[in-house]
């Protein structure tokens, strides 16, 4: 979303699982591949924005291969998941935050 700050992701395509469609768009925007044995489901966000109900699964990669890099032109941030509450969001992923922080 314009101006706020997003974790890695992007919609799911025709024929894909959330898993394959995570994998695609990190290597997209971040041009790191990873496996779907490396995704752990961590949460979920369910928000209503105005025109269109959101259901968003949240996965930690726990592993993958090469140095992340700004692929799509955005800019990219390592952040402490006690420090993510500093970046704005987009409001679904305000209640992902302190899960982050609990169990990450
Ligand atoms: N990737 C991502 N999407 C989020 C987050 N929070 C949030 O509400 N969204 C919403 C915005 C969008 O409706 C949807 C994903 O949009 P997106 O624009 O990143 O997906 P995409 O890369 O497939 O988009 P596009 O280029 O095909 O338009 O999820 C977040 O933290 N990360």
């Amino acid at each position: 979303m314009a101006g706020m700050w997003e974790f890695p992701g992007g919609k799911v395509e025709s024929g894909e699982t959330p898993e394959v469609a995570l994998i695609r768009e990190l290597e997209e925007e971040l041009g790191i591949n990873t496996w779907q044995s490396c995704l752990a489901p961590l949460t979920f966000a369910s928000h209503n924005y105005d025109d269109f109900h959101l259901l968003m699964p949240l996965f930690a990669c726990r592993k993958w291969e090469g140095t992340p890099i700004a692929r799509e032109g955005q800019v990219l941030k390592w952040v402490r998941p006690e420090n993510l509450r500093d970046y704005e969001m987009p409001p679904a992923d305000l209640p992902l935050i302190p899960m982050i922080r609990d169990w990450v």
